[in-house]
């Protein structure tokens, strides 16, 4: 290997190594490669092989995740590193794997995620040589790492560029995914060597052995083509990517300056020497020569430093120093007598300087296109400014003034005007004719015809928006115009012989002589305006005065009049009121009429008094619950399919079309006599109107809901009080007496009281306030009434109460059945006073016995068709003891049977 020695080769990276303690430079090769391609981050378990001194065990110690597997492999011994394992072995040897797989199985590792190598073999010597045993040592750790890695490891390695690179790179994409080579800048760029990383290992079951076998992959198995560098074309890395020729045995390759001078083929010794030397008696006038700067010499001194410019300058060097130096090499050639050799040199001349043309046709062309790219921008940016322009409601008077086009002829000298492109300048076509030569020049570098249909279309639009603008203000002057007009007639009406005013400047377009008017320039109106009349016809005429006029327009003609109300009559299917309204408001306006005319005699107008009727809002109600009871009606009927369908098919009608432009008298007749024929019946619309009203007559929800509130507490309450009441005639120690008793106050508590009536009587001259439970009395009318029930009661009766009466005895009335006493609901009580009224039953406390129950428990389900009052007696007759019972309740109370048939 041919390695740098002296001074230099202690580099930034070789101090750097130095500063953060790695053992070699060569750590900051594994730092850039993981820089690059990350690859330490991800691997748990890492074998570097060929290691020594552990520049690279360091990094990958510091870099792997914690607690990851760093072994370390070199022939020579290798000082500790901490967290790192180290070995001293050949891994060219199977000893080496055996050692390896036992420190894996030490620390519970089956597989390498990664394997580096940076090996070079101690063989010292020729440098090809050097490069074939460090390939050669590749493939055995590429053998190694087959052994070792992990299914989708990565094997990164250093190559040498040689005739084998291509063999080994060869030799790992067949193993794995991805391959990439990378040459890291602490990696000297003298130095042939560079690394090639594999990622994804394939982990094949079979690996072909050739691929492994360095003598089948380096001996012409695989030949990689070479190919000359083309030094203007290619990028100077490229120009090495390759690797040196077979038996280089040096990186320098050098070239005399004369040779390159008076060669056939300058470009191929650029390509393939390292540097031109002038140190050859031959290259020495060149050397001396004038035109062989520093500069050109020292880049000469390392081709393989220089970019395309720097060659090109050497090229343009070659030719100058060619011209200069050729009377000498002819004078040469003419004591040699080398005629042909002149002659070529002569063909390379000519070669060479077209070869120098090209490049700078190339150059001027690389300038127009930067050229035309700067006139593009310019012209995108002027096209901006003037759409912005636009917007702002600035418009270039000069450009868009239509008022600028007096006449026919400015407008066909417009049209004439050719537009040039190039400039956006509106033109005259003959002046364009100086400009011909820079059209054509930029016809080689022309938008193309995307862009200029693009462009055109922009200018439409601009010249529509200006033009639309010109109009609204030429109609915002017309109308000005007129107003001055107007004004102006009044003035001379008023003035008389005024003769000072000035005509205004509108007229001008008039006195413009013989030249025709411009045609773009479109009047707004033929002639003279509208009257006032007209105008004021026009408005009225409007579909929201239509009423109006109907209602109160006295100057209706009685055509109008009669279709107006007849309109307004069929308007919708009036209810017979609402026609009513209509037929009595034609009356009205008959006589309004007929009031106006006699009033137009007289020069006076009678306006007629407003409609004070208050029908009229509750018509207009009706109206609209009309209507309203329609569309519901008609809504109804599209809930079914086959209405709906049917209703659908009958809307299709002459009136779907509103055709236009039909005879006046036709319409009216068609309004009169042609009305559409609704899909529902009166009855139908009066069942809705029938529907609305039971809906409006429901209780709002809130009071239905106190309602229920109030029902189911009164209910709770009664529960609770026959609970009681039970409880009470279930005690033992206390009489019935005092048990009727205290159940009756149980149920007096229970009821709710109602405000008693406070009867008061009017006196004169004195304002009685009459509320909640007070009823104003007329004392007169107070006697009458008394004595009208007296009289209808019999004399004594009122005093008995008989109502009040009996509901008392009724309500503690018991029934004996099952030897077991019931008291009754409420309502039954009701019942049976009721229908037995005018009876003198009285409570009986000796037909009670002890225990009680409900009366629905004792009767069960009432019969069908049985009243509650039935139901009752039949419990009486049923019972064992009915019939004592009925008897004694009979003669106790001297009632008849009768009246216990209920
Ligand atoms: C450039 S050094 C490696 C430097 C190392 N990567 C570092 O960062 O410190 C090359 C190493 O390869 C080792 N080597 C050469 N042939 C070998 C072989 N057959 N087996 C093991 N190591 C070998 C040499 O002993 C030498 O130490």
């Amino acid at each position: 290997m041919g390695k740098v020695k002296g001074k230099h080769r202690l580099d930034k990276f070789y101090h750097l190594a130095k500063e953060h303690g790695y053992r070699s430079r060569a750590s900051w090769k594994l730092v850039q490669l993981d820089a690059k391609f990350g690859f330490l981050r991800s691997s748990h378990s890492v074998l570097d092989l060929c290691a020594a001194p552990g520049g690279w065990m360091q990094v990958a110690v510091q870099r792997v995740p914690v607690g990851s597997l760093v072994v370390g492999i070199d022939l020579v011994p290798i000082a500790p590193i901490r967290g790192a394992v180290a070995v001293q072995q050949d891994i060219t040897k199977p000893e080496c794997k055996a050692k390896v797989k036992r420190i894996m199985s030490d620390n519970g590792c089956t597989a390498f995620d990664l394997v580096l190598h940076d090996g070079s073999p101690n063989v010292g010597g020729a440098w090809a040589q050097e490069a074939i045993s460090q390939n050669a040592l590749v493939i055995d750790a590429v053998k190694l790492a087959t052994q070792l890695l992990a299914p989708r490891g990565t094997f990164v390695t250093k190559v040498f560029r040689s005739q084998d690179y291509e063999s080994v790179k060869y030799c790992l994409s067949r193993l794995f995914e991805k391959v990439e080579v990378h040459k890291p800048a602490a990696s000297r760029s003298t130095s042939a060597e560079t690394y090639v990383l594999a990622f994804k290992y394939k982990a094949a079951a079979k690996i072909d052995p050739r691929i492994l076998d360095v003598k089948h992959l380096f001996q012409g198995a695989i030949e990689p083509p070479r190919k000359v560098v083309d030094v203007l074309r290619g990028t100077k890395q490229k120009r090495f990517r390759e690797g040196y020729e077979d038996g280089d045995t040096t990186l320098r390759k050098v070239s005399t300056a004369a040779d390159f001078i008076w060669s056939d083929s300058p470009l191929g010794i650029l390509g393939s020497v390292t540097s031109i030397s002038f140190d050859d008696p031959a290259s020495l006038p060149i050397k001396d020569h004038a035109l062989t700067t520093e500069e050109v010499k020292i880049l000469c001194d390392d081709l393989r430093v220089l970019g395309k410019q720097d060659f090109k300058h050497l090229l343009k060097w070659r030719i100058q120093i060619r011209k200069a130096l050729s009377p000498s090499v002819k004078a040469e050639a003419t004591t040699t007598g080398d005629v042909d050799n002149e002659n070529k040199e002569n063909e390379e001349d000519k070669i060479l300087n077209e070869m120098e043309e090209l490049t700078h046709a190339m150059e001027r062309k690389q300038k127009r296109k930067k050229k035309l790219i700067a006139k593009r921008r310019a012209k995108e940016k002027a096209r901006k400014m003037q759409v912005d322009a636009l917007e702002d409601g600035y418009t270039d008077n000069e450009l868009f003034s239509l008022s600028a086009i007096k006449g026919k002829n400015d407008l066909v000298a417009v049209d004439s005007t050719e537009f040039d492109e190039e400039n956006g300048n509106v033109g005259d076509s003959e002046s364009e004719e100086p400009r011909e030569e820079t059209q054509q020049e930029s016809s080689s570098d022309v938008d193309s015809d995307e862009e200029r249909r693009r462009y055109d279309e922009h200018m439409e639009d601009l010249l529509d928006q200006a033009y639309e603008q010109f109009m609204s203000k030429k109609e915002g002057s017309a109308k000005q115009r007129k107003r001055a007009k107007r004004l102006h007639s009044e003035d001379i009406i008023e003035g008389g012989d005024d003769d000072e005013i000035v005509e205004p400047d509108y007229d001008s377009d008039k006195d413009l002589g013989d030249q025709e008017a411009n045609p773009l320039m479109v009047p707004l109106d033929d002639g003279e305006g509208p009257t006032q009349e007209e105008i004021t016809n026009k408005w009225f005429s409007q579909d929201i005065f239509a009423e109006a006029v109907e209602d109160g327009d006295l100057e209706m003609s009685d055509t109008e009049d009669e279709m107006k109300v007849a309109k307004q009559e069929k308007k919708l299917r009036l209810p017979e009121k609402a026609k009513e309204k209509a037929e009595n408001r034609n009356v009205a306006v008959a006589s309004n009429r007929t009031q106006n005319q006699a009033s137009k005699k007289d020069d006076f107008e009678i306006v007629p008094a407003p409609e004070t009727d208050s029908s009229d809002d509750s018509s207009d109600d009706e109206l609209d619950d009309y209507k309203k009871a329609e569309i519901l009606a008609c809504a109804k009927k599209m809930l079914r399919k086959k209405e709906r369908e049917q209703m659908l098919d009958d809307a299709y009608n002459k009136y779907m079309f509103h055709d236009e432009g039909l005879p006046k008298w036709f319409l009216e007749e068609e309004k009169r006599h042609r009305q559409p024929i609704k899909p529902i019946t009166k009855e139908e619309v009066a069942a809705m109107k029938a529907q609305f009203k039971e809906i409006d007559a429901r209780p709002a929800k809130k009071v239905a809901q106190a309602k229920a509130r109030k029902k189911r507490i009164a209910m709770k309450k009664l529960e609770k009080v026959r609970k009681k009441a039970n409880m009470i005639s279930d005690q033992t120690d206390i009489s019935d007496r005092s048990k009727m008793k205290q159940i009756e106050q149980l149920y007096k508590k229970a009821t709710p009281k109602r405000p008693k009536k406070e009867f008061v009587v009017a006196k004169k001259g004195v304002q009685v306030k009459v509320g909640k439970g007070k009823v104003l009395v007329d004392p007169r009318m107070k006697k009458d009434l008394r004595a009208q029930k007296s009289a209808k009661a019999g004399k004594g009766s009122s005093k008995k109460g008989k109502n009040v009466k009996f509901q008392k005895v009724f309500g503690y009335l018991m029934m004996v059945s099952n030897g077991s006493h019931i008291p009754f609901g409420m309502g039954l009580l009701c019942k049976l006073v009721t229908t037995t009224r005018g009876s003198n039953l009285r409570h009986e406390p000796s037909l009670r016995s002890e225990s009680t129950t409900t009366l629905s428990t004792l009767l069960g389900p009432r019969p069908q068709g049985c009243t509650k009052g039935t139901l009752v007696f039949g419990v009486l007759q049923a019972e064992p003891n009915a019939a004592a019972c009925r008897r004694m309740a009979l003669k106790r109370n001297s009632c008849t049977s009768n009246n216990l048939k209920l």
